[in-house]
């Protein structure tokens, strides 16, 4: 029995000063260290969704549980405490601190997590020795390891916020569209290292694209407009 890792029941959101709701989930369970792809329209309410399960926002209705914990019954303050312990982000946006060094912004994801840091003691070498060597199996070559952020391309960028993400082996992945920026190589060898580390560490895994070609490496595929009811009135 591998349990629960993500628990949405009964779930509505609206955006402030929305005449309607966006999103009415009835019900959606992902098990421990299921590989799953959340695919939608544009505009449907995707990224929406994983700022809901990743604490970031808050639903109307108070149930969405992540890792046996009811978001509902925590505080912002616990629900982020949550996040940097357990939830490696992988926004569209990768907000980077564009001057800190690729390296850097890897490492900065366990300065708030003492649960990344524990996780990490595992292993001999230091930290930054770690994000290097993780940077660099996703392609970034010495020189980029250096520059800071804001001067990598986009596609290097996304590959920085990966790896920021997986660092510290967090329960879960929220992945929204992180290939969306890479080239077909880099997209394959992107896949095949966060696959690999999910595996390994028998992390969850949730994954936004627009790729159809990716479907295969999942356990399974939801379609949100399939667990959305929020429309169906209006029809
Ligand atoms: N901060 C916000 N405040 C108000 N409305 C928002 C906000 N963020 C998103 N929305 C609205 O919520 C709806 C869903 O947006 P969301 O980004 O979740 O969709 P998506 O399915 O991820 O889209 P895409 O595939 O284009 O990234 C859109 O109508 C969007 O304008």
């Amino acid at each position: 029995m591998r349990g629960t890792c993500i628990e949405l029941k009964q779930l509505e959101f609206r955006w402030p000063g929305a005449t309607r709701p966006l999103l009415q989930i009835p019900e959606l369970i992902i098990t421990r260290g299921e590989h799953v792809l959340l695919r939608g329209a544009s505009g449907s309410g995707k990224s929406t969704l994983l700022s809901l399960i990743a604490g970031i926002h808050q639903a109307a209705t108070n149930q969405v549980f992540v890792l046996g914990q009811d978001l509902g019954k925590l505080s912002q303050r616990q629900r982020d405490k949550l996040r940097a312990n357990e939830i490696g982000y992988i926004f569209q946006q990768f907000n980077l601190l564009p001057y800190l060094s690729a390296w850097q912004n890897v490492v900065l994801a366990q300065q708030f997590s003492p649960a990344r840091r524990e996780r990490l003691r595992e292993h001999s070498e230091s930290h930054k020795y770690l994000a290097k060597q993780l940077l660099q199996h996703l392609g970034l070559n010495a020189d980029e390891l250096e520059r800071p952020a804001h001067q990598l391309s986009v596609g290097q960028q996304q590959r920085v916020a990966a790896a920021r993400a997986l660092f510290g082996n967090p329960a879960l992945i929220i992945a929204d569209e992180p290939t969306s920026a890479l080239d077909a190589d880099h997209r394959d060898n992107f896949i095949e290292i966060l696959f690999d580390a999910c595996k390994k560490h028998g992390t969850t895994l949730l994954f936004v694209t627009h790729d159809g070609s990716l479907a295969h490496h999942f356990d399974r595929a939801i379609e949100l407009a399939e667990i959305n009811t929020a429309n169906e009135e209006a029809i």
